[in-house]
């Protein structure tokens, strides 16, 4: 098992990449913290997934908290170390993207996107890896942000930037956090069928498109990005750092 002695804090985690990847850690044999809104209905959906993972015997707690707090990182690692004493690997997945055009971008879409997707990543990020140096044995940062940190989309002017600021903050924090064995690493997922892209992707052009896009044919499931979590929180990526790994069915390279 891959995960085997490893507690994983993950955002975002009671449905899309999120609950596939906490599903994915805990079958690698890790302690999963599945962190998720606090609302009703991600309180259910994250309940529902530790039945699920004690199912097949792992191991799982749940922790609310809205992604855009500043406090919510200091939750999770407490909720962390409670639960299972120690943080050894923080996957930052939670994340919105509101499609709306520029012109009209109403202010607090944006703030509302930039505060979710990005600045409550980072003081999450920091907890995170405050807690792993004081554990002093390294540990694994990754932020799930997107193959948009490298194009751009007409209506999604306020998303875009912060996919490119995970990606951004990763390498810096690469840096800064390398002496203490924490390695950061982002992946870059291409388009994914999950409830973010829902109603963007209920219309059958913008799908046929995509699909068409898309040199292997379909659009990616949840679990088609689980994997490269795994592997970059694993030990297997020892020496992997700054890096990003793109998870796109070969989207991105598809010029013509
Ligand atoms: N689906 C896709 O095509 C792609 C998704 N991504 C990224 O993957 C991540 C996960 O998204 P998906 O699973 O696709 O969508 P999703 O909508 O299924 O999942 C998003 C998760 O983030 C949580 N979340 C949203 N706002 C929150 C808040 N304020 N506080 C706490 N939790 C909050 C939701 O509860 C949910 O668990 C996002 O960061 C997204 O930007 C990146 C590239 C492509
Ligand atoms: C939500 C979008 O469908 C999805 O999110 C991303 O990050 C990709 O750019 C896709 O467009």
């Amino acid at each position: 098992m891959l995960l085997a002695d490893k507690t994983v804090i993950i955002t975002g985690a009671s449905r899309g990449i999120g609950r596939a990847a906490a599903r994915e850690c805990a079958r690698q044999g890790a302690r999963v913290v599945i962190g998720h809104s606090g609302s009703g209905q991600g309180t259910e959906a994250a309940l529902s997934l530790i039945e699920e993972i004690k199912a097949f015997g792992g191991q799982a707690v749940e922790v609310g908290g809205d992604a855009a707090d500043p406090d919510t990182g200091d939750k999770l690692v407490a909720g962390a170390l409670k639960a299972f004493g120690s943080v050894d690997v923080f996957v930052n997945n939670a994340g919105i993207c509101p499609f709306h055009s520029f012109l009209d971008m109403p202010r607090e879409v944006y703030l509302k996107t930039v505060n979710t997707n990005l600045n409550g990543a980072y003081f999450a990020v920091q907890a995170a890896a405050n807690q792993m140096k004081n554990q002093g044995k390294g540990g694994a940062i990754i932020a799930v942000s997107s193959i948009s940190a490298l194009v751009g989309g007409g209506m999604q002017t306020h998303y875009t930037p912060t996919k490119a600021g995970l990606h951004s903050l990763m390498q810096s924090c690469a840096i800064a956090l390398g002496p203490y064995g924490i390695r950061c690493n982002s992946v870059l997922p291409g388009t994914i069928a999950t409830d973010i892209n829902k109603e963007d992707l209920a219309d059958e052009e913008k799908l046929a498109y995509m699909t068409s896009r898309t040199p292997l044919g379909r659009l990616g499931e949840p679990d088609d990005v689980a994997g490269p979590i795994v592997f970059l929180a694993s030990d297997m990526a020892r020496y992997v750092t700054g890096a990003s790994l793109l998870v796109d069915g070969g989207l991105f390279v598809n010029l013509q």
